[in-house]
């Protein structure tokens, strides 16, 4: 018989860009009645903020004084994910190229990170069964100790593939670069980089199907959960 409330399990996702963060995330999460945190969507949201309140995102200490006044909320039910900022709904706007091309250099500000990484942090404590949180500096910063860290890879090729598949026919060549260059400002900034944590189990999903990855992930749960 079960002794109370399992204990929540806290499942941090980490990786570039188009290797399966949120598909195998939500998917994880739906599958074992967990919460679903998209730390993108958080970072989206407040660059989205900066662009229609005329910062100019080439100025770190513009985005600095300005980083407090957003106030972003994320409805983390895997089932219906959403996003607002000062009440308006910015799911669509948030996935635009303007946020796009201007993200990584948003999210490299200190104090954007300070504030978004806090409001993380909150959720997932609040998470009563559990959570997964997908993004690039979960398992080294933002949660270190979760109880699972999985860092999805794939080749540039498949990466560039699947982003250009889901805008309906980008140019692949377009795409790949533009993946690339941001990769690489996510990965050389200085305050919590994307990076693998040592503990973290690597998956290598350019030959795997997104079913392929999500069985491996909740197998990697379900093994954590039963103390193996
Ligand atoms: N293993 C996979 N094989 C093929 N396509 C995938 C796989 N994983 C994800 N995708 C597709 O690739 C695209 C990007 O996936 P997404 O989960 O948004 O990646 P990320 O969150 O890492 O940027 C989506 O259209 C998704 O359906
Ligand atoms: N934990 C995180 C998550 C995202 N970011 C930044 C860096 C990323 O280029 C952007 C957008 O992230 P998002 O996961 O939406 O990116 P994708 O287009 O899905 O690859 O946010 C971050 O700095 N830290």
């Amino acid at each position: 018989m079960e002794n109370g409330a399992a204990k929540p399990v806290i499942v941090a996702i980490d990786g570039p860009s188009g290797t399966g963060k949120s598909s195998t995330s939500k998917a994880v999460a739906a599958q074992l009645g967990l919460s679903y945190l998209d730390t993108g969507a958080q970072y989206r949201a407040i660059t989205w903020w900066m662009v229609t309140n005329g910062i100019d995102t080439a100025d770190p200490s513009a985005i600095a004084a300005a980083a407090a006044k957003p106030e972003i909320l994320s409805g983390t039910d895997p089932a219906n994910p959403t996003i607002t900022v000062d009440g308006v709904d910015v799911a669509g706007p948030i996935r635009e190229q303007d946020v796009t091309a201007k993200v990584s250099a948003v999210s490299a500000v200190p104090e954007v990170r300070a504030r978004i990484t806090e409001l993380q942090r909150a959720i997932a404590a609040s998470a009563v069964t559990g959570i997964v949180v997908e993004g690039r500096d979960i398992g080294t910063t933002v949660l270190p100790d979760a109880d699972l860290k999985i860092f999805l890879t794939a080749s540039p090729e498949a990466r560039a593939a699947r982003r250009s598949g889901e805008l309906k026919g980008a140019d692949l060549h377009t795409t790949r670069e533009a993946l690339i260059k941001r990769d690489a400002a996510d990965s050389s900034r200085k305050t919590s980089p994307l990076a693998k944590a040592g503990d973290a189990v690597e998956v290598d999903t350019t030959e795997l199907t997104l079913q392929q990855v999500v069985e491996c992930v909740v197998t990697l749960v379900e093994e954590k959960r039963a103390g193996k």
